[in-house]
């Protein structure tokens, strides 16, 4: 049998030795393709090997009828259109530690390039002037670095800013302050970090959440003078509000390698002297890319070969008799993850998931490995799945707990979640109702009735009559419309939990008025 591999991105020829000596692989490398003509040859192809140039849009995978793996030779997968790929059953694979320490070099180099003005410097050589006044630069010994993000790669920069002798103060949703301690590094929150550094640098992913993480108002409570690095992903830093940063002298300097829109030839924080930049080169190392392109060619390989996969993104891997059976609960664990996501602060050490009734007969760790990924992917991105959820709580070192009991506790079956964090226990409980679709019946102690989807809100309070009516009269002042209310409490005139689902989207931050009405106690924004 012969399989059609199509590479769509330059990648590395020594990379692709695992394709090229592997039997019946046809390979062709077409990096000049526009959409338009992928799209009418991609229906050829068993498989798409890309970086983040080719944007596999859902258009692309449609066409691709043949389809039946896409590798991402690096670690971003935002070009790549996961929903579309698992709708039509196409797994897709990345790299993810194949670039990790080329791109911490990278952010290395950006630091000192920007600290010392060494691109300004070599240009106005360049143009033949001898001037040694106008790039005075700072040193980084007894500086503090701050890092948003220490996954791969955040840590090791961290690890090399300690090497130059900096002070390295970190924020991760996954940080604790016995890790933070192990690695000789200072944690705090993204306000601690932005209102410390001298220098700033990101090493999230591109989510909801993190664009635009860094903002006009994030600028505003850092230092006078701060200088900030993004080798991550474009769109984590308002590039406006950079630029107005930059030109009021609040910012005395920007090194970027990645951008709101690329690939891009004219760009106006360019036009900025304090700005130096590299057209996202953060894995171009003939290291990583051999790394990166032999972790993809090995996967792609065994997978058409009928083989497991190393870095699998979007793989559901569930036997079919444990599928059957447990199907049905896949939607509601992952959205008791989710639910306990948005609901918990602090940084996650437990969970544990109680089954209970029938569905406590079966294998249920598809199930625990889904509620993981929704619990997860709100920090860690798309790239979570059922697969590598659980791989992924472990690495972060999260214990996982699966309870089963037969007993029925009131209802068929019911999957209830408790989320141990560092500033306490939240618990979600949810069932499937006869005919009726799932429900979500307890949050905490508090019982409920509620639909677990859309934009919900989750807000405590105290068991008196007004209350109801003052985050009405609020929320209407502020637009939002209420789809759907529950109240649960356990006992008269004590504290009680109004759920409600809302027509918009919204955040924390939008309904932070809340908790300034009498007697309400927490409002928090739930997406599912
Ligand atoms: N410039 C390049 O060429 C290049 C090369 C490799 C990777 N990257 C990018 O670098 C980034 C980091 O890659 P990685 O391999 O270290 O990923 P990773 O998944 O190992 O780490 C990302 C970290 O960000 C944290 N995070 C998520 N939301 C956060 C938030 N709101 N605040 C703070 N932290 C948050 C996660 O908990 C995680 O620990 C990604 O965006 C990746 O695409 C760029
Ligand atoms: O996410 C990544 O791996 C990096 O951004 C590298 O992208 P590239 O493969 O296009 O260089």
């Amino acid at each position: 049998m012969t399989f059609n591999i199509l590479i769509s991105d330059p990648l590395s020829e020594e990379g692709i030795y695992p394709l090229r000596q592997a039997e019946g692989m046809n390979i062709v490398i077409d990096t000049n393709s526009t959409p338009e003509e992928l799209a009418m040859k991609i229906g050829d192809y068993d498989a798409l090997l890309v970086r983040s140039q080719t944007q596999v849009t859902r258009e692309i995978i449609e066409k691709g009828t043949n389809l039946k793996i896409i590798g991402r030779a690096g670690v971003g997968v935002d070009n790549i259109d996961l929903d579309a790929a698992t709708e039509r059953g196409i797994i897709v694979v990345n790299a993810p530690d194949g670039n990790t320490n080329s791109a911490a070099e990278h952010t290395m180099a950006m630091l000192m390039s920007m600290a010392r003005k060494i691109p300004q410097a070599f240009n106005s050589l360049k143009n033949q002037q001898w001037d040694r006044k106008a790039f005075i630069g700072v040193e980084l010994k007894n500086k503090t670095l701050g890092v948003v993000g220490l996954g791969r790669i955040g840590a090791e920069v961290a690890a090399r800013a300690k090497g130059q002798r900096m002070n390295v103060i970190a924020y991760d949703p996954f940080l604790t302050e016995e890790k933070a301690r192990k690695l000789g590094i200072d944690f705090g929150s993204v306000e601690d970090v932005l209102k410390a550094a001298d220098f700033i640098t990101v090493h999230t992913p591109l989510l909801k959440e993190t664009r635009h993480l860094i903002n006009k108002e994030a600028f505003e409570i850092m230092k006078d003078g701060v200088q900030i690095i993004n080798c991550a992903r474009g769109g984590i830093i308002d590039e406006d509000a950079l630029y107005d940063a930059i030109v009021s002298k609040k910012v005395a300097g920007a090194a970027l390698d990645v951008f709101e829109q690329e690939p891009f030839l004219d760009h106006k924080l360019l036009t900025l002297p304090e700005v130096i930049a590299t057209p996202h080169l953060g894995a171009s190392t003939f290291e990583a890319q051999e790394s990166v392109a032999v972790d993809v060619s090995i996967d792609v390989v065994s997978f058409l070969n009928g083989g497991l996969v190393q870095n699998p993104v979007n793989l559901h891997s569930v036997s079919k008799e444990v599928m059957l059976k447990i199907a049905p609960f896949f939607d509601l664990s992952e959205k008791l993850g989710a639910f306990l996501s948005s609901l918990s602060d602090g940084v996650i050490e437990e969970v544990n998931i109680f089954y209970s009734g029938e569905v406590a007969t079966n294998d249920v760790r598809p199930l625990t490995r889904n509620t993981l990924k929704g619990l997860l992917k709100r920090n860690l991105g798309d790239h979570v799945n059922d697969v590598n959820a659980k791989f992924l709580a472990d690495r972060i070192g999260i214990k996982v707990v699966e309870n089963k009991s037969s007993t029925t506790k009131g209802f068929l079956n019911l999957l209830t979640v408790e989320v141990k964090t560092t500033n306490g226990v939240r618990r979600v409980a949810g069932t499937l109702l006869n005919g009726m679709g799932a429900r979500i019946v307890k949050v905490d102690d508090y019982p409920v009735d509620v639909v677990p989807e859309g934009h919900l809100l989750y807000i405590k309070h105290k068991d008196q009559p007004g209350a109801i009516g003052r985050v009405g009269t609020l929320l209407a002042k502020e637009n939002i419309n209420i789809a759907a209310m529950q109240v649960g409490r356990t006992i008269i005139g004590g504290e009680a939990i109004m759920m409600l689902t809302i027509d918009k989207y919204v955040d924390n931050y939008d309904v932070k008025d809340l908790v300034e009405l009498d007697d309400i106690y927490e409002a928090i924004a739930i997406d599912l």
